[in-house]
């Protein structure tokens, strides 16, 4: 792909940018972009890697390091630039996950972590149990020096990690304690670090430890910089304290480019740690300049208006925005249906769901039905009124031998042996084609188009393809035979050469739970099909509405959102006020591009703790329809 000037460059894929978008892509210092939901903000990543990459702002051999909170938003983001700019360009490009990249970091550099705080060559990431972390605080009170039991005493168990463990930076000694609860923290990590036979950190302890190698190793933190000219920030809101740390340690003042995007009024992640003051304290430290973005390109100008009034209550001065989406229904844009029992509720919206389908052309996919807490407690009653209107639907959340299903089709290996299933099971795939070649050069180690290596790679995999092909032919579509397949693509992969491909697999009990939740979900997915590609399907969920809470809507979108349960029942940590809630219901409402509608159903729950959200809802005027 040849050269373009930046005077020249155009957006890939997009007609235009709104102004502010065009000033913040082409400021060459820290930044940060805040725009409120369907404003573009992971587009604006995207075209401004593709803007700094194809214009050789970052020339070779720079790279671009883009962190994302989630791993589908940091993947989604490597795909668009795998669409956008050449192989070379997007071999510069890469997208991890803040989680991924520490604990990478920490493997890598695990020799040049201070003689106290050693991990074992192979450890395993571990989400400690509440109990042990309450029995670790027991033991350190009592092993505690006389004047500081009181302190520790005094820990929370609950947010020990989060926010103790957040704002403490390691010392390169782990005695240099000079407070209880850096006492504890200390004493609690380092029984992590030395478990038997090998650690068990954390997430938040590997965040801590990367911070702390490259602030003892400044020969580290400069190779890090230095190979990285720009980085991005994605969702920028959730960043943790641990997180934060570690950016300011590694990319303040370093000479590397820092972008941060993000949107206050989305921030759901503070029981996981996320800092509440990230756009203050960010723009404070690294002298960032603040790009406020006002277009909204998802929904529709009656929803983008239901999602000011919201937006207003958890911040008043926010900004009006514009939508750029046309309206498309002629009725009521959000609604609120009123049921006397769940049957009738539910019976109504299978029938509404499908009528709007026929109606306008639409999939499964296009609609999705959220909820607060536990879709589970859901699932049975909506699969079976959906079934009466011949809809499947499909519990993301659903627990898949140990991995939720969401998230297992959001796994490297997941991503790669797709393309394969659906080369067996069709004649012709070119796009599935070029992604194989892709998985292939990724597997095999190889670089250059002219290598050798690839070349006999590619050899191998056409042999392979073929092989499959008749396999696929030969064998009756069922479970067993489904597994058979994937099997046969897994081993092609090579476990060994997988876990050297993508770095999440480095634990390799991991890669063998995803490696055994793909096989299961596959064969579940061949019951009842009658050909491969019904069989691709049922795996993928193409034909299916999901089913999932709000948390995991985040950062995706739908032609409608239906919000179910939205009463105590469901809401039971709602208390008028909680802007976390606020928030959690706003991210909900935003993912609409067309339609919201919000459950209520009275056999479910009282309105009493979420009276506030209706009373919004109604002062906005969206209106009551009645379902009984
Ligand atoms: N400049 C643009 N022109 C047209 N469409 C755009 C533009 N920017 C973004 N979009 C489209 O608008 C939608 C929302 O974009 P995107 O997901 O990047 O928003 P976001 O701000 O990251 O959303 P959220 O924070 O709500 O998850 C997408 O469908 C995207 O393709």
């Amino acid at each position: 792909m040849k050269m373009v000037s930046p005077a020249e460059w155009r957006p890939v894929g997009l007609e235009d940018l709104e102004p502010a978008a065009w000033e913040a892509l082409k400021y060459d210092g820290n930044s940060c972009v805040v725009a409120g939901p369907g404003s573009g903000k992971s587009e604006f990543l995207a075209q401004r890697a593709a803007y700094l990459l194809q214009t050789h702002i970052c020339p070779p051999p720079y790279r671009i390091l883009a962190i994302s909170y989630k791993r589908e938003a940091a993947q989604n983001l490597q795909d668009r630039i795998v669409r956008t700019c050449s192989p070379e360009q997007s071999r510069r490009f890469a997208s991890v996950t803040f989680d991924a990249f520490t604990v990478g970091l920490a493997r890598r550099f695990r020799k040049a972590l201070p003689a106290a705080w050693q991990l074992t060559p192979n450890f395993r990431v571990v989400f400690p149990d509440q109990g042990t972390i309450r029995e670790s605080l027991r033991n350190s009170r009592l092993d505690a020096p006389g004047d500081w039991k009181a302190e520790v005493g005094g820990i929370l168990y609950k947010t020990f990690e989060i926010y103790e463990g957040g704002s403490w930076r390691l010392p390169p000694e782990s005695d240099q304690v000079n407070s209880g609860t850096h006492f504890a923290l200390a004493r609690w990590w380092l029984s992590l670090l030395a478990a038997d036979p090998i650690s068990t950190p954390n997430f938040i302890l590997l965040n801590r430890l990367a911070e702390l190698i490259q602030r003892v190793n400044p020969q580290v933190a400069r190779a890090l910089a230095a190979t990285y000219k720009y980085v991005f920030v994605d969702e920028c809101q959730d960043t943790t304290f641990a997180q934060y740390d570690f950016l300011e340690s590694l990319f303040n003042n370093s000479g590397t480019i820092v972008t941060s995007v993000g949107d206050d009024k989305q921030r759901i992640m503070s029981f996981g740690g996320a800092r509440p003051d990230f756009f203050a304290v960010f723009q404070a430290d690294f002298g960032a300049r603040r790009f406020v973005l006002r277009c909204n390109y998802r929904s529709s100008p009656s929803l983008v208006k239901l999602q000011h009034v919201l937006a207003r209550q958890i911040d008043e001065d926010v900004p009006e925005v514009e939508s750029r989406t046309d309206g498309l229904l002629p009725s009521s844009a959000a609604q609120m249906w009123y049921s006397v029992s769940a049957e009738s509720e539910l019976r109504a919206l299978s029938s509404a769901i499908a009528k709007d389908m026929n109606l306008r052309r639409l999939v499964p996919r296009d609609y999705a039905i959220l909820t607060r807490n536990r879709p589970d407690s859901y699932e049975r009653q909506v699969e079976a009124a959906m079934a009466h209107e011949g809809l499947t639907v499909r519990n993301e959340s659903r627990d898949v031998g140990g991995i939720a299903l969401q998230d297992l089709m959001a796994q490297s290996l997941t991503r790669a042996v797709v393309p394969f299933l659906k080369l067996a099971a069709r004649e012709r795939d070119p796009e599935s084609w070029i992604s194989a070649c892709k998985i292939v050069q990724d597997l095999r180690g190889s670089d250059y188009e002219d290598d050798p290596t690839l070349q006999r790679a590619l050899r191998e995999l056409n042999v392979f393809i073929s092989g499959l092909r008749r396999d696929a032919c030969r064998l009756s579509v069922g479970r067993e035979n489904a597994r058979l397949l994937a099997e046969k693509i897994i081993e092609f992969f090579d476990l060994e050469q997988t876990a050297l491909a993508f770095p999440d697999y480095r634990d390799s009990e991991f890669l063998v739970l995803v490696k055994d939740a793909l096989l299961f979900h596959l064969a579940d997915s061949a019951e009842g099909a009658t050909s491969w590609d019904a069989v691709i399907e049922n795996f993928l969920g193409a034909g299916s509405v999901p089913l999932m809470t709000i948390h995991k809507s985040k950062g995706l979108e739908f032609d409608t959102i239906v919000l179910i349960g939205l009463d105590d029942q469901g809401w039971w940590q709602y208390s008028r006020g909680n802007v976390e809630e606020l928030s959690t219901f706003f991210v909900a409402v935003s993912r609409a591009k067309q339609r919201v509608v919000f459950l209520y159903c009275r056999e479910r729950g009282k309105r009493s703790k979420v009276a506030e959200l209706y009373e919004l809802l109604e002062s906005a005027g969206v209106p009551w329809r009645d379902r009984r």
